[in-house]
């Protein structure tokens, strides 16, 4: 299936990015069932993603949002297609690429700053050691944590650890940041405060970002552009909004406009039918 609509002319195959950083070609994925068949998830996935782009995927529980960023991350292979990051196939996890998880995934045993560290010290292993603490406390700053960089995961707030996930991936300084519904578990007053606090980073770090999101005011707040992924099994791109808004956005201004709530229709419409 594929949608066109007012805003964007993009089909299954798009490249609108322009620069292709991320190139997703005819991505396919299976997994054997017991009786010998194949399970397909994803049946022909292309896309592109531009250096400084910041885009969504969306689409309804199961349909292989989560399968599709896992091939991007290196953590599983496409059964056929290529993915590439400026122009190197993607064929395991790398350092370029980090991830940030919806069930925060930190270490229990270290603190806030020695996770942020821990990955610091395993990606940047040239810099002096003075080099890795600036880099910690400095990314420990951005994401307002310095103030409990000596704590525990389990002294924290469900937003305090996915800001630790944030500052973590970022430290690295990857070439692409992959969240997977990073804001899935929060609360409603604490998620716009964490959405908001991404993107402030994004905005003076611009990098290549693909997020996967439920919510479709969090893809349009937050995106460049929205992917639209139809129901599985064999799941693909059934359509893609740009999101015009001119950055930075504010939340409240964006709301009262008639375009919000055309786009915001679209992906309903979308998602409903
Ligand atoms: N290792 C696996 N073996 C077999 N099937 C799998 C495997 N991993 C995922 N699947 C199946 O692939 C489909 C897509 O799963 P995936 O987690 O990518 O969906 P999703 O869109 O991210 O879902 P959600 O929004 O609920 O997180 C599901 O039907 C799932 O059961």
């Amino acid at each position: 299936m594929s949608q066109s609509t007012s805003f964007t002319a993009n089909a299954n195959r798009e490249s609108n990015a322009g620069t292709g950083f991320l190139e997703i070609e005819d991505v396919f994925k299976s997994y054997p069932k017991p009786d010998g068949s194949r399970f397909v998830v994803l049946d022909g996935v292309n896309l592109t993603v531009g250096e400084e782009e910041f885009i969504s995927v969306i689409g309804h529980s199961g349909c292989g949002k989560t399968t599709l960023i896992k091939i991007v991350a290196g953590l599983e292979k496409p059964t056929s297609g290529s993915v590439r990051l400026d122009g190197k196939e993607i064929r395991k996890p790398g350092a370029d690429r980090m991830m940030v998880f919806q069930n925060y995934s930190l270490l229990p045993w270290l603190t806030v700053r020695e996770n942020v560290r821990l990955a610091v010290d395993e990606v940047l292993k040239k810099a002096t050691r003075v080099e890795k603490n600036d880099i910690v406390n400095e990314h420990l700053a951005m994401v307002k944590l310095t103030e409990a960089a000596d704590k525990y995961p389990d002294e924290l707030s469900g937003g305090m650890k996915q800001r630790v996930g944030v500052a973590r991936a970022l430290a690295t300084r990857p070439k692409m940041l992959l969240l997977d519904e990073p804001f899935g578990a929060l609360d409603a007053l604490t998620k716009p405060r964490l959405q908001q606090q991404v993107l402030d980073i994004w905005e003076s770090h611009r990098q290549a970002v693909m997020m996967i999101t439920h919510d479709v005011d969090e893809a349009i707040f937050m995106s460049d552009r929205v992917v639209m992924m139809t129901n599985g099994p064999a799941a693909t791109i059934g359509g893609t909004l740009n999101i015009p808004f001119s950055r930075p956005r504010d939340r409240h201004a964006m709301r009262e406009s008639q375009e919000y709530y055309d786009l915001r229709n679209h992906i309903l419409n979308f998602l409903d039918s």
